[in-house]
């Protein structure tokens, strides 16, 4: 079995947590995610990222224990789901989160998205998670800067973790900047861009240059800029692929022309819009 030999990054709770991790969103069947998460396993991902939403959190538990995958070992992240925010139903949803991954403790409990109603009462819940240990580390997913600045007039604990959409077209600097100045580790959802950079000009030639795919060149790009990737894949050769990134360096010519790509394109919801149109109706 390949050993692990890839980077942790250290949380502002005194946790760490592995660079890089597998995302799980749109695997659905038992057979896809097995053999998703065995490949994910052999080729030294750790972590394993996903949500209440995604409906694949049972597959995924069942996963970890049909190949007999050591607890211990893995690092587990769900995230609670819009329709599960607020107090009461943050505790209960975790509850079942819980039963369907089939483990005792998470290790990083994210907010899927800020809503606006919700926002302080679903916090709570999660500082109580932590403190009662059923999670390690709390974080939040797909909060900008207004939302992280509103989350600390009343949060007891700070989030560890933001998990955003970060690929080329959408580097968010500014936000990246933010996370670091409040200790918050940035998380790359969609660090492919689900696909969407893979056929740029820019990335092909240094791809090229590097003997590498443009897969790994995005992924070893979010790696020197300090982030944490989720990339996805259900494809055994593209899983080990993208865990293949730990064995060569972009030099600063190849990072300046990366960050030259930015052209504020989403694959997902824009946050800032979710956080508005929710906010209407409260
Ligand atoms: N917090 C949030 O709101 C969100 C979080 N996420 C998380 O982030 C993870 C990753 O994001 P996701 O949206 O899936 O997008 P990714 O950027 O990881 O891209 C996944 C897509 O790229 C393809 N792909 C993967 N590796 C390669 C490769 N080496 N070469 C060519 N194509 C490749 C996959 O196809 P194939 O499977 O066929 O290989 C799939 O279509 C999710 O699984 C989820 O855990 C995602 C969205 C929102």
């Amino acid at each position: 079995m390949t050993k692990l030999r890839q980077p942790n990054l250290q949380l502002a709770d005194g946790h760490t947590m592995p660079q890089l991790g597998f995302g799980v969103y749109k695997l659905a069947d038992q057979a896809t995610m097995n053999t998703a998460i065995a490949a994910a396993y052999q080729a030294g991902y750790r972590l394993f990222d996903t949500a209440q939403a995604y409906q694949n959190e049972a597959e995924l538990g069942t996963a970890f224990k049909q190949l007999a995958l050591p607890r211990t070992e893995l690092f587990i992240t769900t995230k609670i789901a819009e329709v599960n925010q607020g107090y009461d139903n943050t505790l209960r949803s975790v509850e079942l989160s819980l039963k369907r991954l089939q483990i005792e403790q998470l290790d990083l409990l994210l907010i899927h998205w800020p809503i606006h109603s919700q926002f302080f009462a679903t916090w709570r819940a999660l500082e109580r998670l932590k403190a009662e240990k059923i999670v390690r580390s709390i974080g939040v997913s797909n909060y900008h800067q207004t939302h992280l600045d509103y989350l600390a007039t009343k949060a007891n604990e700070q989030p560890v973790v933001n998990q955003i959409e970060n690929h080329p077209y959408l580097s968010q600097e500014p936000l990246l900047a933010y996370n670091r100045k409040q200790h918050i580790v940035s998380q790359a959802w969609s660090p492919l861009g689900r696909g969407a950079v893979l056929q740029d000009p820019t990335l092909i030639k240094i791809a090229l240059k590097h003997q590498r795919s443009v897969a790994q060149i995005i992924l070893r790009w979010h790696l020197q800029r300090g982030l944490a990737v989720i990339p996805k894949s259900q494809n055994p050769q593209r899983i080990n692929e993208n865990a293949t990134i730990f064995d060569f360096k972009l030099d600063a010519d190849d990072m300046t022309a990366i960050a030259r790509l930015n052209r504020y394109q989403r694959t997902g919801d824009d946050p800032e819009v979710v956080y508005q149109i929710e906010h209407q109706y409260h």
